[in-house]
């Protein structure tokens, strides 16, 4: 099955919901506009993706007081299955589609993986509140749209690692997007989009591919340029205090030094294969 198939068979999903995800889409919009979709690919090549996802030795550790979990974009490294999914997801009818169900006509999707790529979450990892970098890598184009896609089977409700909205900020409870095993989840970024993941409470690995789509234009036009910018969770006085800093910090370096002053490693380097 190439990319194309692969995209064929989530672009027929996602068309067959159109209606209820465009008015979830609507309903939501107002705050972090959002809608998930389930059995997104047949059973079978899902969990076939989830055999074949990397094991988080072979990811990239990233451990700070912001997150705790284990990345990769340099795809050519892992199974080939895994590239075309991802690839997939950036077929032109499924940008045009989510555009049609998010009102927006101008998304493109991201080639480069910034920040986008694989995920796991094992044991104890989190991911704090945040909001995503509102740029792409060159800082030309705004992030719009991420698109999450969950693969590790029956992940419990009551594992933890779920996907958190936080429409109302950081002080009213968040929106709980489940991580279920074959689960889309798209959601708007923006100036107040802030999300997170629930630790994890299990012994098990919550598996994400993701993807993320920009635009020329921001989808609110009170929307600025930011780095990506941490907090704590509620109730946690001293960890938030340190973040806000650290972001300040970021925010500042960005701007004397427009992108920065190391390159972000997390972006896939074609035919720059790793030995
Ligand atoms: O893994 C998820 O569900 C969200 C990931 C995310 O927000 C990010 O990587 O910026
Ligand atoms: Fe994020």
């Amino acid at each position: 099955m190439d990319t194309k198939d692969i995209s064929t068979l989530i672009f027929n999903r996602i068309l067959e919901e159109k209606e209820a995800l465009s008015m979830r889409y609507k309903n939501t919009v107002d705050g972090i506009g959002n809608f998930y979709i389930d059995e997104v690919l047949p059973e079978e090549l899902a969990l076939e993706i989830s055999r074949v996802f990397p094991k988080k030795e072979d990811m990239n550790l990233k451990k700070s007081l912001r997150e705790y979990k284990h990345v990769a974009a340099q795809m050519d490294q892992y199974n080939p299955l895994l590239e075309k999914v991802i690839y997939a997801f950036q077929d032109e009818r499924i940008v045009q589609l989510i555009g049609e169900i998010c009102g927006t006509d101008q998304l493109e999707p991201d080639e480069n993986l910034y920040a986008g790529g694989l995920s796991l979450m094992a044991k104890d990892n989190f991911l704090n509140p945040h909001l995503d970098n509102s740029h792409d890598k060159d800082r030309n184009k705004w992030r719009v749209f991420n698109l999450l896609y969950y693969v590790t089977p029956n992940w419990p409700d009551d594992g933890g690692g779920h996907l958190e909205v936080w429409p109302n900020g950081l002080e009213n409870d968040p929106v709980t997007i489940h991580s279920r095993f074959n689960r889309l989840a798209v959601m708007a970024t923006h100036q107040k989009s802030w999300h997170s993941v629930s630790p994890v409470v299990i012994n098990g690995e919550r598996c994400c591919i993701s993807n993320y789509y920009f635009a020329e234009s921001p989808l609110r036009k009170e929307d600025r340029f930011h780095v990506t910018s941490f907090r704590a969770r509620p109730g946690d006085t001293l960890k938030d205090t340190v973040l806000k800093l650290d972001a300040s910090i970021r925010m500042g370096i960005r701007k004397v030094f427009k992108k920065g002053i190391k390159e972000n490693p997390h972006v896939y380097k074609k035919g720059e294969k790793k030995e």
